[in-house]
């Protein structure tokens, strides 16, 4: 197939969706956004500005962060992530965030993008779809590893708790909600270390393009 090559993987939370998007842009030479740290820095803007997540006008304000709040390792918390998939279900903040995303993605070299709704809104004419998953509760240890390495302690179960109910939000919110693309292979990596998941989602790219 001709044309720049699009790469959209979507998938629950700490599935390893990032990792193998990111190992796929360096793969293929190819810019890579992670799109939930958008909704992370809108999630914290409301924190920090003392605001309600669940009010559309606190959300809305908190979409005007500046770039650099893109590399503050704050985003990364639960706390952020929790405020993250609140804002998400306001289809003002999707909006608002819509037309940088698609920018990203129709750039002439091609890219890759990770989040919930790449595959279904953000590029639903991309060159490969992935969804990525994994079982909840290895999808928790992951992440409960990842957040101690941060220095962010929290127990196991806590962890998994909060992304099963970011899960639930996520999948069933009405604007843009969690749900595979139709044409999107499905990567299930509770039994693949990153190796072999990255392995099998090049395969996957391969054969689409
Ligand atoms: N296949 C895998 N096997 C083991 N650990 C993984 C795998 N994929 C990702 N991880 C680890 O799990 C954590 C969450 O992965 P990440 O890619 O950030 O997920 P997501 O982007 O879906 O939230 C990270 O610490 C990452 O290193
Ligand atoms: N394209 C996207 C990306 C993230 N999000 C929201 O942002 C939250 C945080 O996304 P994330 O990708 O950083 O979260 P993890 O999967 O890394 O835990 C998600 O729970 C979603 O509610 C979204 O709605 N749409």
């Amino acid at each position: 197939m001709s044309g720049p090559l699009v790469i959209a993987v979507d998938g629950p939370a700490a599935s390893g969706k990032g990792t193998i998007a990111r190992a796929l842009a360096r793969h293929y030479g190819l810019p890579h956004l992670d799109t939930g740290l958008l909704y992370r820095a809108v999630g914290i803007g409301v924190l920090r500005a003392g605001g309600d997540p669940s009010q559309a006008a606190d959300a809305l304000r908190a979409c005007d962060f500046s770039e650099g709040v893109m590399a503050d390792p704050g985003l990364k918390s639960e706390a952020a992530g929790r405020a993250a998939s609140i804002v998400s279900a306001h289809p003002a903040v999707r909006a608002a965030l819509l037309a940088r995303q698609r920018a990203f993605a129709a750039q002439p070299g091609g890219a890759v993008l990770d989040g919930r709704d790449i595959g279904t809104v953000i590029a639903p004419a991309a060159t490969a779809k992935l969804f990525v998953t994994a079982a909840s509760d290895v999808r928790a240890r992951r992440r409960f590893e990842e957040l101690a390495r941060l220095g962010l302690h929290v127990t196991e179960d806590h962890v998994l708790a909060d992304i099963l109910a970011r899960d639930e939000r996520d999948s069933g919110r009405a604007a843009a909600p969690l749900v595979r693309a139709e044409d999107a292979v499905l990567l299930d990596t509770s039994a693949m270390g990153v190796d072999a998941a990255v392995k099998a989602a090049i395969a996957i790219v391969e054969a689409r393009r």
